[in-house]
């Protein structure tokens, strides 16, 4: 098993350069079977779960070839025939239930396990069977499967009850080949739903007003292949942003679109950091704690989920109490136990965490429970004094490409150990 060990305490200086966005890039993967051609799909994170969908689709019948150098997949998704996933396929990834709206688009129909991922809470799917209905799909789930088919689909008007980026991203899918017209009302706005359309519109598909919250979707007989670059990570830039905070350093964040990053620019200068844009770029000057400051999650662009943990990790040294509110997973705060660990102090009452900013958290032996509660406990590591060992790093790897060679160039501490 492999672990981290990080030596905290040291400022971090330098630039690092930001890699394609996991998020968008789990869903235009599956999306490329919509065509039924070859595409190459560039700037794509080597991480687990870029892999991890390419040998999905290689086991649907795909030719897939990934350049890790190039961060470049060649898909061919012309010899499937048909696509079902079983549960050992489905759960590696919460991303594999994209692959019901790709193949109900392509094939009309589609058997796709119930999807896995991180557990941060129940992550229902209703909105998106709610929208392959009204698309005219029967959909039953049976043994653990969920089938969807189709005679023909048509275009409907479909109103989300919550605002879903997996249901926007999937009714897409399925969408772009149905008959007619297709409004989704009160979609999801973040960037990756805009990237995917992007990538849709790239293979000939027509889809308008993606980044707003209605978004028109004119049905097409025929879709091709195409080449296309996935855009930044806006989590994983946030997660540098915040740990140039941390660390109280001076670190320039490159390769990004610093508009993506407006939701946490604006709470680092609530809390006193320094930061400059510059076209592609953000830099950010740490000066000692940060003041507190509260945060909600909300959809984009309101301040993203995803990056809560590392964030109540900085908090945790801030001066003052800072109220962290969950509005979009419930289950987000198992980071909490892990940082307490490490002396912070932290009260969870259901989807509120209170934190009291202390001078110093101090290393410890530590375990990632998702991704993103990795990512935080990374962020505490680098803030705290002496040594802190993070185990289950597997979770870390499914969404960060290189993270700690990133870091290593920055001046961080830390290593990656493997323990037989
Ligand atoms: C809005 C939001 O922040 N979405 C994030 C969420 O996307 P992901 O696609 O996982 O989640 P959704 O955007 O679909 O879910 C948002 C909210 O809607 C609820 N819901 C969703 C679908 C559904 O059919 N029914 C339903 O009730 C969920 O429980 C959740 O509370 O996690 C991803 C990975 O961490 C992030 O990249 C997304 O930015
Ligand atoms: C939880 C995440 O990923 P997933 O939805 O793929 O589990 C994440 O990116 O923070």
């Amino acid at each position: 098993m492999e672990k981290f060990v990080i030596e905290g305490g040291h400022q971090l200086k330098g630039k690092v350069s930001i890699s394609g966005f996991k998020n968008a890039a789990v869903a235009i993967i599956p999306a490329a079977i919509v065509a039924g051609d070859k595409c190459t799909i560039e700037n794509l994170p080597n991480i687990k779960d870029v892999e991890v969908l390419g040998e999905i689709l290689q086991e649907l019948g795909a030719d897939v070839a990934f350049d890790s150098q190039l961060k470049t997949m060649h898909i061919d998704s012309s010899k499937i025939q048909e696509c079902y996933a079983p549960y050992e396929m489905a759960k590696k990834l919460r991303a594999s239930y994209y692959l019901l709206g790709a193949a109900l688009g392509r094939f009309k129909k589609a058997r796709v396990a119930y999807p896995g991922g991180c557990d941060i809470g129940t992550r229902p799917i209703d909105q998106h069977i709610k929208g392959f209905e009204a698309l005219g799909a029967k959909v039953n789930i049976d043994h653990g499967i969920v089938h969807v088919e189709a005679d023909e689909l048509v275009g409907a008007e479909i109103y989300l009850d919550v605002v879903s980026v997996g249901a926007t991203i999937n009714i897409m899918l399925a969408a772009c080949r149905a008959k007619g017209t297709t409004i989704i009302d009160n979609a999801a706005k973040e960037p990756h739903v805009v990237d995917v359309a992007n990538f849709l519109n790239s293979m000939g598909a027509d889809i308008r007003g993606a980044g707003t919250d209605v978004i028109k979707i004119h049905g097409v007989d025929e879709m091709r292949g195409c080449t296309y670059s996935v855009i930044p990570d806006q989590i994983e830039a946030g997660t540098f942003m915040i740990i140039a905070a941390a660390t109280g350093g001076d670190v320039v964040v490159d390769n990004v679109i610093p508009k993506h990053l407006d939701p946490i620019t604006a709470k680092l200068r609530e809390m006193g950091l320094e930061i400059e844009e510059n076209g592609e770029s953000i830099r950010i000057m740490g000066n000692g704690r940060p003041k507190k400051c509260n945060i909600k999650t909300l959809v984009y662009p309101g301040f993203p989920t995803d990056l809560q943990q590392p964030m109540s990790a900085l908090l945790t040294q801030a001066i003052g109490t800072s109220i962290v509110t969950e509005t979009i997973y419930e289950g987000r705060f198992k980071h909490v136990d892990e940082l307490k660990r490490m002396g912070a102090k932290i009260k969870v009452e259901g989807r509120v965490a209170v934190i009291e900013g202390i001078e110093r958290l101090s290393g410890a032996a530590v375990s990632a429970t998702d991704l993103r509660a990795g990512a935080a406990l990374i962020v505490a590591g680098l803030m705290a004094e002496g040594f802190t060992e993070i185990e289950n790093i597997h979770y870390i790897d499914r969404g960060y490409e290189n993270i700690e060679q990133k870091l290593v160039s920055l001046g961080a501490k830390i290593s990656r150990s493997i323990e037989i």
